[in-house]
């Protein structure tokens, strides 16, 4: 035993029972950067039962991510995707198999291909006018627009329209609204739950998490069901397909060489939503706090979209190959505002060696990404907000630069970056082109509160509120 543990990475020190859980407050990653500033890039936290290895440098990622993918291409349990997402038959949280790796290559060929984004082209056009529309009405009112909310139900509309064909009014889930149930389920499935810690002891529920995640999760079936039936119908030969169409003709077809039913249609379909929804629309929102925190970076977003979009129309997705700076602004707000900051948990498949350290099998890997993102060891004034950084540098989010992968990297590294960038650069190039932008009652923009707040992705703590006034003159 002694000489297991001696080869284990460096950790503080464990108490009983509990192991560091007692460590780990409201903001995991933030706590977690703090400990490994002092037990270095590969560390060691047992909580309850689990076995963590935190992995906070480029370096090190790159061995657990690229040299050793294959080992920790595994999720571990995970009790909010056991009872809301069909015994974790989705993809972010499905088991490394045959299960994971046909459904994962249908969804990228079938789902998130490039041919299938930009389908729904002439949709995301369509929403986004809507939401310029709304801004527009509020600057001529001189009215204050809650930026959060707007791109928070834009995104969700975006998102509904693609995966289940139609946006979803409020009481159509139950009488609590779309929103608040989905809110819910993300809610249950980020608490900290004791049952994944302590395994024997989710059959007893102290928590009650059990209890409402079951609850939770029949909502979810009988709208997905519904939807499934819904979508039942043939459609008119020539309608853009949304996900729930194309996963219901391939299931029919039989083509699919693996177990592909209802359930699993379901599953990928909540997983869609949850992975598309929340990621992009928070990265949009940290992108419009940053901007109004640095004026000058906004004027110079401005001019650039002034010089190739021109200021009598919006922008269009085409522009967007041609927006450099806009491009490294966003790259500054991943590396500062990652919205998955420890990505989604691996887990090791068998015992290994890394950097001279023991990684158990069924070790759950943390990659602290918001770690690496602030570290002055990686970065020259981490903390500022400079997105000239990136001004000849070969950096880019594809994760094959450690110093930055805020899709994450290799084999479960996002399959959604292509659709998530356009969403992000499309809004944030539109909201910065259409209109200027103040802070309302006087405030300064060092006055910004840019605190955090764990989830399944870290959103902003409070909403991000403005003055609209509009640049451009739109028929
Ligand atoms: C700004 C937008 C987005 C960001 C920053 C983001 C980030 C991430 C990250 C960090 C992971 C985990 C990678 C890992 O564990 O190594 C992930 C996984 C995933 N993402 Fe995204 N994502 C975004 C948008 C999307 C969109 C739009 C979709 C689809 C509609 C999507 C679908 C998924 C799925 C299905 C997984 C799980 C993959 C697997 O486990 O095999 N993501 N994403």
């Amino acid at each position: 035993k002694k000489k297991f543990e001696r080869r284990l990475p460096p950790g503080p020190k464990s108490i009983p029972v509990l192991g560091h859980l007692h460590l780990i407050g409201k903001n995991p990653h933030q706590d977690m950067q703090k400990l490994a500033e002092e037990h270095g890039p590969v560390m060691y936290l047992r909580f309850g039962f689990v076995r963590n290895i935190i992995v906070s440098s480029p370096q090190a990622a790159k061995q657990f991510l690229k040299n050793y993918d294959l080992n920790f291409v595994n999720r571990p349990p995970h009790e909010a995707a056991k009872y809301i997402s069909y015994d974790q038959r989705n993809l972010s949280f499905g088991s490394y198999g045959p299960y994971w790796r046909n459904m994962r290559k249908l969804c990228t060929l079938e789902l998130l291909s490039s041919t299938k984004i930009n389908s729904f082209k002439s949709m995301r056009k369509e929403e986004i006018r809507f939401l310029v529309d709304r801004i527009e009405n509020a600057a001529r009112e001189h009215d204050t627009v809650d930026l959060s909310d707007l791109v928070g139900s834009l995104s969700a509309d975006v998102s509904c329209r693609m995966i289940f064909g139609k946006k979803y009014e409020d009481n159509e889930i139950d009488e609590r609204g779309f929103k608040v149930v989905i809110q819910e389920g993300m809610q249950l499935a980020a608490l900290p739950n004791l049952g994944n810690f302590f395994p024997y002891l989710s059959l007893l529920d102290l928590q009650g998490l059990t209890k409402r995640m079951k609850a939770v999760a029949k909502v979810y079936d009988k709208f997905l069901q519904k939807i499934l039936d819904e979508h039942d119908v043939l459609k008119e030969p020539g309608q853009t397909k949304d996900f729930v169409d194309t996963m219901l003709d391939i299931m029919k077809s039989g083509v699919a060489e693996f177990e592909f039913d209802r359930t699993h249609i379901k599953a990928v379909l909540l997983d869609m939503l949850a992975a598309g929804v929340d990621t992009a629309a928070t990265t949009v929102d940290w992108t419009m706090a940053e901007l109004l925190r640095n004026p000058q970076v906004m004027r110079k977003v401005q001019n650039e979209l002034a010089q190739v979009v021109g200021m009598d129309r919006m922008v269009d997705e085409s522009d967007l190959t041609s927006l450099e700076y806009l491009d490294m602004v966003i790259k500054e707000v991943f590396r500062l505002h990652p919205v998955a900051p420890l990505l989604i948990p691996h887990r090791s498949i068998e015992d290994c060696e890394i950097d001279g350290f023991f990684i158990p099998k069924n070790s759950t890997v943390m990659v602290n990404i918001y770690a690496i993102g602030r570290d002055p060891k990686v970065w020259t004034d981490a903390e500022k907000f400079v997105p000239e950084r990136f001004v000849g540098s070969h950096i880019d989010l594809l994760g094959r630069d450690f110093e930055l992968i805020p899709f994450g990297s290799g084999r479960r590294g996002c399959p959604g970056i292509q659709l998530g960038l356009i969403m992000v650069r499309l809004v944030v190039a539109q909201l910065v082109h259409c209109f200027d932008w103040t802070l309302p009652d006087g405030m300064k923009p060092s006055e910004i509160d840019m605190s955090e707040e764990f989830g399944l992705v870290v959103t902003r703590a409070s909403h991000l509120k403005a003055n609209p006034s509009c640049r451009l003159q739109l028929n």
